[in-house]
């Protein structure tokens, strides 16, 4: 009778203490998920931000950039949160207005310093790059360029911001940071090897290409095969990122952007003309008079230099695209190459390898003429798409296209065909390889240019090194911990119910 008394006595304490013991777990996981949930989220970010001021031949454009401080050796954390475009023409263009340059400026950077949070003003880096337009002046009239700078520098230090420099760029760091930009905003540089890849083939990290088209200069940078890369040491760039090598090839051919090219070809055109030019890469119905002196302003025009009777010539649309083909095909000098393989001007060119991304105004142009949506992205879809375009009158387009600016869609024939015939008789992109061209403006909202490259370098953002690999996540960290509670709470419960189940059993024995 004892005997029972004592036994029930004690299941039922085993029970209060198992349902006591089984609560307190309970609430200790509640705990633990809303102390994880709460407590442990991550510190408030601390938001760096960059920017970089992009004074091309036609235009400046701001970029406004911002990333995570303690991530900023990753790859592909900057991003860009802004872009402003200047009203105006580019710097340039502006000798004449030196006086203006704050006002011309003072819109976009207004802008910037509003995006950007005020406590953070002073330690943003602001750096103006000067492209082609300035390499341009530079040649012709180096007093005046440096006057230029000289007021633009001035007048970015007016703002709040760190400015650490405005200068002109080379032709190979515009290619350069072009190629670094596609290929960090693309996480190439970052691509790790596969177990099964383990080996030293070249292609097995292949980044992208980049071919970007500017109004006074274009530039091809790309990873070339091993083999090309001993030819011409000039035109060769050695990075090395995140731990990898990398030999990269590039050339800038100043005067073929698309506005230099253009006034190239109206000076080789008006050679034996009475100043009355018939166009075929303008539409039937255009009329345009140009200034003679506007033509022959630029060096690029110097070599079809000729004394002339009159001051302006007229142009007359006369659209016809493959008439516009080849009256381009001659800009592209072919004739000679010292090299194994040159694109043209006896500019050496080695096997074209990999995918490209084409962006500035190869990606306008080509959007515009509706290509980059085309399900056969192909030279000859481009051909037919431009015989098409070119033909039509300029009274029925100008009808269509209301809201876009006649400049521009009055070139549209001539820049198409332009960017055709630079792939196809510059590049030498066949059929074969025409598709590795990839027409982009922008890649996850971040534009695709040289600007992001050209920050990330001075901001030192692409170590040598890859970083090393970060503690867990947040989340991780609260999964972590409510799985392992859980099974140590299955653990407990098992183990009480095994220490006092034989109590029972011993007894039942006896
Ligand atoms: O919406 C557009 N449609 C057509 N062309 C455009 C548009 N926006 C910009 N462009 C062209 O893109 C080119 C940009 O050149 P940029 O000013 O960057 O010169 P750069 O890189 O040679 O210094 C210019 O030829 C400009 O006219
Ligand atoms: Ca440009």
């Amino acid at each position: 009778m004892e005997d029972t008394k004592d036994s029930e006595l004690k299941r039922c304490c085993s029970k209060n203490i198992l349902i006591i013991l089984g609560f307190s777990f309970l609430i200790a996981i509640i705990a633990l998920i809303a102390v994880g949930m709460t407590q442990n989220k991550p510190l408030p970010e601390n938001i760096k931000y960059g920017v970089v001021l992009d004074a091309g031949s036609s235009h400046t454009s701001i970029y406004i950039y911002a990333w995570p401080a303690e991530k900023e050796n990753d790859t592909g954390v900057v991003r860009q949160l802004d872009e402003c475009t200047v009203k105006g023409p580019g710097i340039s263009k502006q000798a004449e207005y030196l006086d203006d340059l704050e006002m011309y400026m003072s819109e976009c950077m207004e802008k910037a310093m509003h995006v950007i949070p005020q406590s953070h003003h002073q330690d943003t880096p602001v750096y103006l790059g000067a492209t082609a337009g300035m390499r341009l002046l530079s040649a012709e009239n180096r007093t005046q360029a440096r006057i230029i700078m000289d007021k633009v520098t001035h007048t970015l230090n007016k703002f709040p911001f760190d400015l650490r420099g405005a200068r002109i760029i080379t032709g190979e760091e515009e290619g350069a940071y072009g190629w670094i930009t596609i290929n960090y905003l693309m996480g190439e540089f970052t691509q790790k090897s596969s177990w099964f890849n383990f080996n030293t083939d070249e292609n097995s990290f292949e980044t992208s290409g980049a071919l970007d088209l500017g109004g006074a200069s274009t530039q091809i940078t790309f990873q070339p095969f091993l083999n090309d890369t001993y030819e011409s040491p000039k035109n060769m760039l050695y990075f090395y990122l995140y731990g990898k090598y990398y030999s990269v090839y590039t050339h800038s051919f100043l005067c073929y952007g698309k506005d230099q090219a253009l006034l190239q070809k109206l000076a080789k055109g008006i050679q034996g003309t009475n100043g009355i030019l018939y166009d075929p890469c303008f539409h039937d119905g255009y009329e345009r008079v140009m200034n003679m002196s506007d033509i022959f302003k630029t060096s690029c025009t110097q070599k079809f230099y000729m004394a002339y009777p009159f001051n302006q010539i007229k142009i007359i649309g006369a659209g016809n695209y493959d008439k516009c083909y080849a009256s381009l095909h001659e800009l592209f000098n072919t004739s000679f190459c010292f090299y194994s393989s040159c694109s043209f001007n006896g500019v050496y060119l080695p096997k074209l390898k990999g995918n490209f991304g084409a962006f500035s105004a190869f990606y306008y142009v080509l959007e515009f003429l509706n290509f980059t949506s085309s399900e056969v992205p192909n030279k000859d879809t481009l051909a037919n798409i431009l015989r098409e375009f070119c033909s039509r009158p300029w009274n029925e387009l100008k009808k269509q296209y209301k809201n876009i600016k006649e400049n521009y869609l009055s070139e549209y024939c001539f820049a198409g065909t332009y960017i055709l015939t630079l792939l196809h008789k510059g590049y030498h992109f066949t059929m074969d390889t025409w598709n590795r061209v990839h027409f982009m403006d922008k890649i996850q909202n971040s534009s695709v240019g040289w600007s992001l490259g050209y920050m990330l370098n001075l901001t030192n953002m692409i170590p040598a090194e890859q970083p090393v690999s970060r503690p867990l996540s947040n989340s991780t960290y609260v999964f972590l911990m409510v799985f392992f509670s859980l099974i140590l709470v299955v653990v407990v419960i098992l183990a009480l119910l095994i220490f006092h189940k034989p109590s029972y059993i011993w007894k039942d024995i006896a």
